[in-house]
This record gives C-alpha cells, structure tokens and sequence, in this order.
C-alpha cells in the first residue's frame, strides 16, 4: 500500500496491519501518513491548481474522468478482489454495486459536468445607475484544495462519489480512505496515474482519523473544502476542526433508519425489502433499516416471515473489525437487558471453519422493546433491526421521526395515494416507497439531523464542489 502524493507513489510513515475481517489474519501493512506527508499532499493539490489541471477545460477534465471510468473496468476483478478482500463483503456485491458504481460515479459526472448549462439574467439599467441593459451571467469557479474522507462500509463506491464530482468541478483533490480498506482506493491512484491527471490535481494518504493522518488535513488551513463520510460523531469533530478556518463541509453521516410497513401493502415485497434492507452488507450501510413499524393487523404474520427470512440467510460478511463485531454484539446484549424478545440471531455464528477467526455476527431480529430503549435509538451499523408495532397512518409518522437521525426511510404499501401523503411528511433526505437503495445518480442524497449537512448526487454535488461567481456586463 503506497501514498499517492504529486504523482508519486511513496511509503512514509510507520506502518500499520492490514487485517482480514473474514479469518482475522494480517493480509500486509498500511503506511500512516505523518503531518510532513499530508502538509506535501495539500502543497502538491494547491500546486496542481496553478498548473495544467487548473487551466484544464471542462471537456478536459470530462475526458479524464472518461478515462478514469475506463481504467477501473479495464482492471474490473482486480478492484473487485481487492474490496472482497478488504471488506470480507461478498463478492457478488462487491461486482454488481461497489465497483460498476464506482464506474458510474466517473461517467455520470462527467456526463453532467459537461452537460450543465450556465445561467444567464438580462436586466434593465434602473434610472439611478444610468442607462442601458445589462446582461448576468454565472459562472462556477472550483473550490480549490478538497480533503475527501471516506468510509470502510463502501470505500471505493463512497471515495469516488466524491473524487468525481470534486474532479469534474476542478477541484484537486487529498483523499483519505478508511485505515480498515485502503486497497481499492490505492489501485484508483494507480489508474489516476496510468490515464496521466496532472501531477497533484488527486493525491491519497493513509492513515488513521482522529490524532493523525485525518485531523491533520481537516484541520489544514491549506484545505479549502472537507467532504466526509462516516459516523456523526466524528462528524462533529471533523466540523469543529474545520470551524478554525471556516472551512465549508458536506457530511453523509449516520442513520437509524425507519421503514414503516402498512397492512395494505405487498407482504411478500416487504418482507423481502425488509430482508435486503436490513440486512445487505451485513447492516454496514447507512441507508440500512434499524427500526421497522409495522401496522398491527399484519405485525405478527410479518413479524414471524421475517424472522424466518433472516434465520435462512448463510451468505454473509463479517464486520469490518474486531471492534465493530464486540461494539455489534454488545448492542445485541443490550437489546436483552433492555427488555428485547428476541426472534433470530442475536450472536456470533459458528461455522467450522477459517471463519470462526474472523468478525461475523448473525442476522437479528428483536421486537418487544419500548421507543426509548438505546437500542432503538442509536445507530448499531450491523444486522439488527427492532420490528414494532402502529395503529394509524400519524403514528407511523410519529415513529419514524422520533429519532435524532433523519437518513433514508422506506414506505411498504399498496396505496399511492398514502404514499403520496406520508414521503413529505417524513424527517429524512431520501424516501423510497415499495423498494430500497434505487438510485439515481442524479437525485439529491443526504440526511436532515444527525445524519448530515448538504446534498451530493448530481448538480447538488457540483454545486458544493464550485463557488458560483456573478458576471455583470453593462452594456
Ligand atoms: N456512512 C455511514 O454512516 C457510516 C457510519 N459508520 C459508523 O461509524 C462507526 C465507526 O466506523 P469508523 O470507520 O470508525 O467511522 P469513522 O466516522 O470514525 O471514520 C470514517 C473516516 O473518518 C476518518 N476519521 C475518523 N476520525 C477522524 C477525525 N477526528 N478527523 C478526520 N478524520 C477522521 C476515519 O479515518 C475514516 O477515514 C461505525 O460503527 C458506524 O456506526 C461507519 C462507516 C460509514
Ligand atoms: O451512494 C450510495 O448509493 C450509497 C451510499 C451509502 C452510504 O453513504 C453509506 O453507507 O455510508
């Protein structure tokens, strides 16, 4: 594993293990990047703006990101091998999501950025200013130097939905991935390097976050925007940092998201959406379901297909790390003490084999517990969900709001005309109805409340990454 800095590959700093999330072994080490190599990195992406990357076009820069695009599929099982390995995530995810999403993440900004027209006003001259027209037109400048800090859950999906956009705008850029998955984002750099981007304009470093290689670039005074995935908390500090030299952010952070299953809806579907909600990744997805409310009529028949659904899942991944699967299970240990029934799962699995070393934990299922239990109420970020039940269309709303966390919500049902009433109504950023995790690139995706400030996707990203800049043309 290499930093990437000024278009060099290079190892500075101590290193650290990489460890297998599936048998617990060491795979290699990760360099830590001290504050010399991040303070390089900043110099390296400020450096590239007064080069040819800052004088680059947008028909340039959408070339690169094309190229980008192309590298990572000419290199398709590689990436896909390096995330499976890093992540323990099956593989049949890492190829159908993380990777062609990766992909999609550098086409589709390059479609949009080259695509996107720019505003013009026409205004009459009032009498106090003279005579004549004037015309208005806006033009979008880059931000400048972008710290991109991403995520372990989905670290090449979640580091390019980022590095696109910031790229497109004409931004340069300093990323740091996850200290637990550095591996795709280091063969990003190499593609970066093989398709020639000027030398600076994207620079990696690893390392770990708070105290180190992360801290010392959110809080650089050479940084000039901080885009960040991850827990709220270190969301919080990430804003504090950035506050000293009032650095903008777009946070993507946690959620405990609600789906909320009325007796009108498709059984079957729910119940599968429910399954894949709750439990894809293994719940290591922010957009994951914690808390499901379903109408009473149907709560235990819902109730038991779901526990049966999740005691029949065999194919899945571990947690990320030692820590993450001990802070999982002592939720489930919580949900007991705090009352919880619970209906499958609720421990770690034994399989007899290279996996008992590794961090799995099972599909979970409790029910019985009041609204104020921690367990309904903070973000576990593994397997679980907690299934309740509602009466009417305003409790359902009630409890879907009562939460500090406002990510993503999905609504289960046959009625359009309800679903048309409850989306709005909802305290989230994304609302799906009858289905879960369709996206399109170009909607706006975020949270309200603890789960985030901003929107990126389309031009919501293009916009945070660029400063719009008014021209006013007498004439
Ligand atoms: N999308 C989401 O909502 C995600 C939520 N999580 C939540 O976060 C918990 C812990 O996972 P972590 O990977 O430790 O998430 P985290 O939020 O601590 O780390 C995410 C990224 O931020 C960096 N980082 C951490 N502290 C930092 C600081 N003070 N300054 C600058 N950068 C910093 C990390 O090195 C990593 O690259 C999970 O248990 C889960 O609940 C984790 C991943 C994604
Ligand atoms: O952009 C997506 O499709 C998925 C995003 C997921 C997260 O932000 C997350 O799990 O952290």
């Amino acid at each position: 594993m290499k930093h990437y800095v000024n278009g060099v590959f290079e190892t500075s700093g101590t290193a650290f293990p990489l460890i297998s999330p599936v048998d617990g072994r060491q795979m290699g080490t990760v360099p830590e990047a001290p504050r010399e190599v991040v303070d390089a990195a900043v110099a390296a992406a400020r450096g590239a703006l007064a080069g040819p990357w800052g004088a680059a076009s947008t028909e340039e820069r959408c070339a690169y990101l094309r190229r980008i695009a192309d590298g990572i599929e000419a290199r398709f099982d590689e990436f896909v091998d390096a995330e499976v390995a890093d992540t323990g995530k099956p593989r049949n995810l890492a190829a159908t999501v993380d990777v062609p999403r990766a992909i999609a993440n550098f086409r589709a900004y390059a479609d949009l950025s080259y695509g996107r027209p720019e505003r013009a006003h026409h205004t009459r001259v009032p009498g106090w200013s003279g005579t004549g027209e004037a015309l208005n037109y806006t033009v979008r400048r880059p931000l400048g130097v972008v710290a991109v800090i991403s995520p372990w859950n989905l670290p090449l999906l979640l580091l390019t939905w980022k590095v696109a956009p910031a790229l497109a705008a004409g931004n340069a850029v300093v990323a740091k991935p996850s200290e637990e998955t550095p591996s795709t984002a280091t063969l990003l750099a190499e593609v970066i390097h093989d398709v020639r981007l000027p030398p600076g304009a994207f620079n990696l470093i690893h390392g770990h976050g708070a105290g180190a290689a992360g801290e010392f670039l959110t809080s650089h005074p050479g940084v000039d925007a901080i885009a960040f995935t991850g827990e709220s908390a270190t969301g919080s500090a990430i804003m504090r940092a950035a506050a000293d030299h009032v650095t903008p952010v777009s946070f993507e952070l946690g959620g405990k998201n609600p789906a909320l299953v009325f007796a009108d809806a498709d059984l079957d579907e729910a119940v599968e959406g429910t399954v894949r909600s709750s439990f894809t990744h293994s719940g290591q997805i922010c957009l994951c379901t914690e808390r499901v409310y379903v109408q009473r009529e149907i709560f235990a028949e819902f109730t038991r297909r779901l526990a049966a659904r999740a005691r029949e899942l065999k194919d899945y991944g571990p947690m990320i790390s030692a820590g993450h699967r001990d802070k999982v299970l002592s939720y489930y240990r919580l949900a007991v003490e705090e009352g919880a029934t619970v209906l499958a799962g609720g421990g770690a699995p034994s399989f007899g084999d290279e996996r008992d070393g590794g961090f799995y934990v099972e599909p979970t299922v409790v029910t019985g517990l009041p609204e104020t239990a921690r367990t309904v109420r903070e973000e576990v970020f593994g397997p679980i969900c907690h299934v309740a039940p509602f009466d009417d269309e305003s409790e359902a709303i009630r409890l879907a709001n009562d939460s500090p966390y406002g990510l993503a919500a999905t609504l289960w049902t046959g009625d359009l005309s309800r679903a048309h009433r409850v989306a709005p109504r909802i305290e989230a950023g994304i609302v799906w109805v009858n289905c879960w995790n369709l996206r399109d690139l170009r909607t706006p995706f975020g949270g309200v409340k603890a789960s985030g400030i901003g929107r990126e996707g389309g031009e919501y990203s293009l916009d945070f990454f660029s400063e719009p800049v008014n021209v006013c043309v007498k004439f």
